[in-house]
């Protein structure tokens, strides 16, 4: 049952409005250097008033909504709230499958110093058509994608041809804090549970391979965070004054990130790479009919620095390897000038994307042993930390279930294409929570292209994407609607 054409000329027509909610929702709320980035917790307010946004919204769509209260977290010293998750519950019809979307309002940091051409926090439509700011495409756009959905369907009396369970949460971007919890003690309430009689799950939250060709994903890489601190005097020193005089807390930890990951990718810690066994050549085959080049993998990154000119092993890398990343030094002087200082305290933050059979139970501890060995290498007098941040496990979906059908067959309605089949290499913790903790298949079908720039400078969602992969999630809904599984 293909979605009823009304809806999806519903959909052309109230684009404008479309793009002016995700307007809203990207400059929530407006007041200088705040805006819903779930990791300062200088922004945790504005989180919160995104949380709000969202219910107000759901609710106008007669969606019956409720708050959660996730706890609390310890940011930088400080004890403090998490923001709440939107639930939504529309439908009980026993006569109908019951799907879960699940999607996050939070976002990651932006300045405009980093590189944007427009203020992040402000939507920008270009001339081509693109919806420029923080969030437009993680997670804000698809977000809202589902909204534009319920809208249409209300709006022209057309009944949902599904019960949906919405979770929108304000903490994907900084560990999920609280969200797995709620999920088991719901769950374990049986019958009275949010949760009791999903189906399946569909989460948007992530990308196309290319700008060409939709996909349909079957994967997410998990993730360990980890922070490398090093310390030794009691404040900043004078370099002419303390330079081969003491040992420096920023050269021992340039030391240790150098020790990490070869600049081809390998990662260093023992063990760590080994957990993963060779592709064979049915697995290669998968990789090899996807619609995806090195020009594209350059495009989108914007220089030609690909690991490889072999497009299997650029996927393989993306798709089925863990990858270590280094992302930044705190404490680190990076100002402009040339400030003669020895830093006191300086920490480093990587990031190890795991796939199956990784956990960050299994890597976290690889990790701490050989960062330690590898400190006391250096024979210096400063003193090492190493601390866990958040992780997630990874997670690969049975690709044969009704809601996979629903998608492919959604996708090719909406873009006229068969959609590549990914596994993405980015991480959404809850997602291995979902499949596991309710026993149900998961599925990601995304809105956004391979060159959306989520996370980096100049992010956007591109308007038609926007517009048709709203008509990608309805039209998924009537898919779910006709299987008979
Ligand atoms: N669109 C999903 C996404 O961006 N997920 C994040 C999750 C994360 C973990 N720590 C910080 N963010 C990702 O980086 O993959
Ligand atoms: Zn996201
Ligand atoms: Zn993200």
């Amino acid at each position: 049952m293909p979605a009823p054409a009304t809806f999806l000329g519903y959909i052309d027509e109230h684009a404008d409005r479309f793009i002016k909610r995700l307007a809203d929702a990207v400059a929530i709320p407006r007041r200088l250097n705040a805006f819903s980035v779930s990791g300062d917790r200088t922004h945790r307010e504005d989180v919160v008033k995104m949380a709000k946004f969202m219910e107000d919204q759901l609710k106008a769509l007669g969606v019956q909504t409720r708050l959660v209260d996730l706890g609390t977290e310890n940011l930088e010293g400080h004890e403090i709230k998490v923001p709440p998750a939107v639930l939504g519950k529309i439908g009980e019809d026993p006569g109908k499958k019951t799907i879960l979307v699940y999607g996050h309002f939070d976002v990651q940091p932006a300045i405009k110093s980093d590189g944007w051409n427009t203020d992040p926090f402000t939507l920008t439509i270009a001339d081509d058509g693109q919806l420029i700011g923080r969030g437009s495409s993680d997670d804000k756009g698809p977000i809202l994608g589902w909204l534009n959905v319920l809208e249409a369907h209300k709006d022209l009396g057309i009944e949902l041809p599904v019960n949906l369970r919405l979770v929108f949460e304000g903490m994907e971007e900084s560990g999920s804090i609280g969200l797995d919890e709620f999920i088991a003690a719901e769950h374990a309430r049986g019958k009275d549970g949010w949760f009791h009689g999903v189906d399946a799950v569909c989460i948007s939250d992530n990308y196309w391979l290319n700008t060409r060709t939709p996909c349909v994903t079957y994967g997410l890489r998990g993730l360990v965070y980890i922070l490398v601190e090093v310390s030794g005097p009691t404040r900043d020193l004078h370099s002419g004054v303390f330079g081969r005089t003491v040992h420096e807390p920023m050269t021992d930890l340039i030391a240790l990130l150098g020790k990490l990951v070869t600049s081809d990718g390998k990662i260093l810690v023992p063990g760590v790479d080994d957990m993963i066994s060779a592709a064979d050549d049915e697995e290669k085959a998968l990789y090899e009919c996807l619609d995806y080049s090195i020009a594209d993998i350059e495009a989108s990154a914007g220089a030609p620095i690909a690991l490889s000119d072999d497009k299997i092993q650029v996927l393989m890398g993306r798709m089925r390897q863990p990858s270590l990343s280094i992302h930044g030094i705190e404490g680190a002087f990076y100002g402009a000038g040339a400030k003669t200082v020895i830093p006191a305290k300086v920490t480093g933050k990587f990031s190890i994307r795991l796939v199956p059979p990784q956990t960050p139970d299994k890597i976290n501890p690889l990790v701490v042993q050989y960062l330690e060995a590898e400190f006391a290498k250096l024979n210096s007098k400063n003193k090492l930390r190493v601390l866990l941040e958040h992780g997630g496990k990874p997670w690969v979906a049975d690709i044969k279930h009704w809601n996979y059908e629903a998608a492919i067959k959604a996708t090719q309605a909406v873009y006229n294409k068969r959609p590549d089949m990914t596994r993405e290499g980015g991480s959404i913790p809850v997602t291995l929570t979902f499949a596991e903790t309710l026993g149900v298949n998961v599925l990601l079908l995304p809105m956004g292209r391979g060159d959306d720039g989520a996370h980096s400078t100049n992010e956007k969602l591109d308007r038609s994407n926007f517009i048709e992969g709203t008509k990608l999630l309805g039209t998924y809904l009537h898919e779910v609607a006709a299987i008979n599984a």
